[in-house]
């Protein structure tokens, strides 16, 4: 059902698809999932046989779309091919959450505040839900039934409902887009740039937050990247990127970019926050350009003034790839409290070895953002020394799987 260009990082394993709703491992647990319904266990049946038609399931929606409804083929990117894996991620994830109320309205609000950017109207949404109808029904031939058709109806009609309330109501006060001109761009290594841009009109956010970014010369394209400093007086926003072979956007960044050119800017998004109501340490590991929304919350948590043990691990494959130490250092010799150390990969020893032989971090509320891999070994390291799941945070891994283009 995901809509127009749903934007993906591809400064690295780019997270190809639509946020998923299981944010950053909060310091609330999650509750407890209530009891499935008919309607989900109707769509999960579906989901399960379609599973392994994926592809041909998504081409289907999307030629009956264009068929139906060529005006709202500009909607769209040029290319759909990462576009294609997102219909059924924001369906997988729908589906998952079903019965989830709290978190599934959290992801579908900011579905639908995300969607304002492309263009997408009220009503547009019908017209996605007949083709998915349509291409479900072609393709789930052994579940498929009135009762099957009836819980899709009803689920794409909450799911649609949720989306363009959450549309209205962000337009109330906020613009569907940002125009942000780059101020400067700071080539680091040959394919990391560090890139600070002054948007039209103030642009709230929170340190540990990303926003979608497209640039003037692949309109409809939108990828993914962290804000890289703390919010700042004078209204400017830091994104580090790193050009990625056949990344667009990236590449566009980082190789073409220039002061005064001008991008687009979707609306902040994500929940991986630092928690100012405790005053726990802070474990933090960055793993190449992961390090920006690390680097913003370390300088949050300086700014916030309260004293805090902040630790930070930066990994990195080569000393070249440090781009950004110089930074933390200056925040460090500022701060005795925030402690700094550099992980280059050896063979024998990655960053999660380095956390690891210096744990046990159980006091500590954990933030870690890098490739997925990074993080996966990451959490399995931290909970291997006891740090409880809760207090483990990042962006939803499933996220930076597919690659960005
Ligand atoms: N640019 C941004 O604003 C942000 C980028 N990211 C993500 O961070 C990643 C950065 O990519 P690069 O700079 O190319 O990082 P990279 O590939 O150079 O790796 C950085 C660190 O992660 C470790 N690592 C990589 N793969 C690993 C694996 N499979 N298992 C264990 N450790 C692993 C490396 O050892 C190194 O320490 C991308 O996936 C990007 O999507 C995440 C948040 C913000």
């Amino acid at each position: 059902m995901e809509a127009p260009a749903t934007p993906s990082r591809d400064d690295g394993t780019a997270n190809g698809v639509g946020r998923r709703p299981r944010h950053a491992a909060g310091p609330h647990p999650a509750p407890p999932r209530p009891q499935t319904s008919w309607d989900a266990l109707l769509i999960r049946r579906t989901m399960a046989e379609i599973a392994p038609l994926a592809d041909k399931v998504t081409s289907y929606f999307y030629a009956l779309l264009f068929v139906r409804h060529p005006e709202l083929r500009p909607l769209f990117p040029p290319a759909m091919d990462t576009q294609r894996d997102r219909l059924l991620r924001a369906l997988l994830t729908a589906a998952e959450h079903i019965d989830n109320t709290p978190v599934l309205l959290d992801y579908l609000r900011n579905l639908g505040r995300g969607h304002r950017k492309y263009g997408t109207r009220p009503e547009h949404y019908p017209a996605v839900g007949a083709c998915l109808i349509g291409a479900l029904s072609t393709y789930a031939t052994h579940t498929w039934n009135p009762q099957a058709e009836a819980a899709w109806g009803r689920v794409y009609a909450t799911i649609s409902q949720v989306m363009t309330e959450a549309a209205e109501a962000d337009g109330r006060d906020a613009p569907p887009w940002w125009h942000a001109e780059v101020v400067t761009h700071d080539l680091r290594t040959p394919d990391v740039a560090v890139i600070t841009l002054r948007p039209d009109q103030p642009y709230p956010f929170l340190a540990g937050q990303y926003a979608s970014v497209e640039t003037p010369w692949w309109p409809r394209v939108w990828r993914h990247y962290s804000f890289a400093s703390a919010p700042r007086a004078d209204g400017l926003l830091t994104f580090h990127v790193r050009a990625v072979p056949a990344g667009w956007v990236s590449n566009a960044l980082v190789h073409r970019a220039c002061p005064g050119d001008v991008v687009r800017l979707g609306p902040p998004v994500g929940s991986m926050n630092v928690d100012h109501a405790t005053d726990s340490g802070l474990l933090c590991l960055g793993g190449g350009t992961g390090i920006a929304p690390i680097k913003a919350m370390v300088e949050e948590v300086a700014e916030h003034g309260a004293r805090r043990p902040v630790e930070v691990f930066y990994g990195a494959r080569h000393d070249h790839d440090l781009y950004d130490i110089d930074t933390l250092l200056r925040l460090r010799q500022a701060h005795s409290w925030i402690s700094v150390r550099s992980v280059i990969d050896r063979e024998d020893r990655h960053l999660h070895d380095a956390v690891r032989a210096s744990g046990p971090w159980r006091d500590y509320d954990a933030y870690l953002s890098g490739p997925p891999g990074m993080i996966r070994s990451g959490v399995s390291a931290l909970q291997a020394l006891g740090v409880p799941a809760p207090r483990i945070r990042h962006d939803p891994v499933e996220d930076l799987v597919i690659s960005g283009s």
